[in-house]
């Protein structure tokens, strides 16, 4: 779907949505900056996260590739063609494109389920607006909530329901604002399977915001990490999982032990560089005569986190062995693995 702009030509060989040098500030001549100096590109087809810590830009992009922003630098292109500012269109928001954002703002509270979504349709076409209403209801598997009211429903099937609503009309692209926020864990699984299966189905590119990038490793294809505004990693989880480029990367994707070279030298790492040394990478052996000393452990269940250390400095180690090691109980430290960061 072409959403152009006056004296715009369509640029060649681009990836689906491609960002060129975009920022945004805020607050004038005090600029703050939401986003600076951003080129990315996202694939058509695939899952992309644009993860980060609060307030380092991921909602700011998301509203900036939908065309709900201004850009004050750079510009951003939809299958080669710019994508409107809302200065340029009467309804902002790319036609190709459906965002649900935090907060379900979009939905009418005191409709029910069927007809929040069934709005979306236009009434040229009844049969196929209940032929669509419904297929969507299904795949979403809230068809049995369809004569709820959207008020007396759980934030988990609100989240459905956005998402439906969304998707109901058939857009390219769908952008999520933090779709998993305030569900729990096995409700977030469901959805992510969900989205995955219906991306297979029907060629949907999603890019959505997380600031829990644990919580996406396995849905997305792609990641964006963003630090103040400024994109700092881009590629496949498994990749910035276990070759992160940078410390903040290690420390968002794995919560990795970021060490000096001397404090890694005391491990035996023998490095030019700060290391990050994931916690799941390290093993434990009691030794009464070592120089470390567990110094917390913290119960997760089918694991234990412990806090591991010798008086200058303390590393996070992943046991999953739990009642293992105790408080106080002296260790050695085996590495595993570990990745130089240059
Ligand atoms: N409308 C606005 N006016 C002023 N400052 C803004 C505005 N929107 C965003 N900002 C600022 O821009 C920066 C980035 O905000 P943004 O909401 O994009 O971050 P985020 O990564 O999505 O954060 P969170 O995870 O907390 O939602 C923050 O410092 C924020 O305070």
């Amino acid at each position: 779907m072409v959403c152009s702009v006056p004296n715009d030509t369509q640029r060649e060989g681009l990836p689906l949505i491609h960002g060129t040098n975009v920022s945004r500030f805020f607050n004038g001549k005090e600029a703050i900056v939401a986003v600076r100096g951003l080129s990315f590109g996202i694939s058509e087809g695939r899952i992309t996260a644009i993860i980060g810590e609060s307030g380092s830009g991921k909602s700011t992009m998301l509203k900036l590739i939908y065309g709900l922003l201004e850009l004050d630098h750079g510009e951003i292109r939809y299958r080669g063609w710019r994508v409107p500012n809302p200065r340029e269109k009467l309804i902002p928001g790319h036609d190709a494109m459906r965002m649900v954002s935090q907060g379900f703002d979009d939905l009418n509270t005191y409709a029910n389920v069927w007809d929040n979504v069934a709005s979306q349709l236009p009434n040229t076409d009844l049969e196929a607006k209940f032929r669509n209403t419904e297929q969507i209801l299904n795949r979403l598997r809230i068809a049995h909530l369809r004569k709820q009211r959207i008020a007396d429903l759980s934030g988990g099937e609100k989240q459905r329901v956005a998402i439906a609503r969304a998707l109901v009309n058939e857009p390219e692209v769908l952008l999520l604002d933090e779709p998993f926020n305030q569900v729990d864990a096995s409700f977030r699984e469901t959805l992510q399977a969900d989205i995955r299966n219906i991306v297979a189905d029907t060629g949907l590119t999603v890019v959505l915001v997380s600031h829990d990038p644990a919580e996406v490793l396995s849905m997305a294809d792609e990641l964006l990490v963003l630090r103040t505004g400024h994109l700092v990693a881009m590629g496949k989880p498994v990749g910035l999982y276990n070759y992160p480029p940078n410390a903040y990367t290690a420390r968002l994707l794995a919560k990795s032990n970021i060490l000096s070279k001397e404090e890694a030298f005391q491990l035996g790492i023998k490095v030019e560089s700060e290391v990050a040394l994931h916690p799941e990478w390290v093993a434990l052996r009691e030794n009464p005569d070592a120089l470390f000393k567990i110094q917390h452990v913290y119960f997760k269940g089918f694991y234990e986190e412990l806090l591991v250390g010798n008086g200058q400095f303390q590393i996070r180690v992943i046991n999953t062995a739990p009642g293992t090691f105790a408080s106080g109980i002296r260790v050695d430290i085996e590495i595993g693995r570990f990745h130089a960061l240059h």
